[in-house]
């Protein structure tokens, strides 16, 4: 059975970080974009440095030009970007040359099929409203299906998996407020609760 990835979202703090590779997460998430999640480079690069080898650390970023990213990324010492904007395909070409690009698409209704030639690793599909935890129709993602790295986000939680593996199996799930207390704080038994559940797999 091919295992789910999860990623963790939106963290601010070191020890939600640890508890999250801890229980079992493949990927932590930083947003540079405007958000009450901001973080600095340099505080992922510190929370990033008490993580292990084979966490990988994703910066989200809102249509910042791709020298920006990269400079934010080296100094936060991210492993993959994630572009949350409407960034031309040029700018995720340029950062494929130095960096896994995933592109994350806000669903307000089924996305465009064009989606599929965006070069990009992986795709996320999200809410309308990024770390909203606001849902979205599954059946939206019809359109994606084929795609081999589909990342299904948006309003996700412990609560919401079971429904969401009895109908598709994705490469990744990606959560923020569906395990978290307030803003930028994880709830480490909700955090549990998900990865455990991601673990068990869609089978
Ligand atoms: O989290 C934010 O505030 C944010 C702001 C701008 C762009 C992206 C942002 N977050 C990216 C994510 O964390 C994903 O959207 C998230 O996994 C899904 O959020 P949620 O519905 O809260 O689980």
């Amino acid at each position: 059975m091919e295992p789910v990835r999860a990623k963790v979202c939106g963290l601010t703090r070191a020890e939600d970080a640890l508890a999250a590779e801890r229980l079992g997460a493949w990927a932590v998430g930083f947003v540079f974009a405007p958000s009450k999640r901001r973080v600095t480079p340099e505080q992922a690069a510190a929370i990033g440095a008490r993580l292990g080898p084979f966490v990988m650390r994703v910066g989200v970023f809102v249509d910042a030009p791709p020298d920006e990213v990269l400079a934010v990324a080296r100094t936060a010492r991210l492993g993959a970007v994630q572009l949350h904007g409407r960034e031309p395909p040029e700018w995720a070409e340029a950062l494929r040359r130095h960096l896994p690009v995933i592109k994350a698409v806000r669903l307000s209704g089924p996305p465009d099929p064009a989606l599929l030639t965006y070069p990009a690793d992986a795709l996320l599909a999200d809410g309308p409203r990024p770390g909203s935890g606001e849902a979205y129709d599954w059946g939206w993602l019809e359109p994606l299906a084929d795609h081999p790295r589909l990342i299904v986000a948006g309003g996700l939680s412990p609560e919401r998996l079971p429904e969401l593996f009895a109908r598709l199996c994705p490469y990744a799930v990606d959560v923020s407020s569906g395990v978290e207390s307030a803003p930028g704080v994880k709830d480490e038994a909700r955090l549990r609760a998900f990865l455990q559940r991601v673990r068990r797999g869609c089978g």
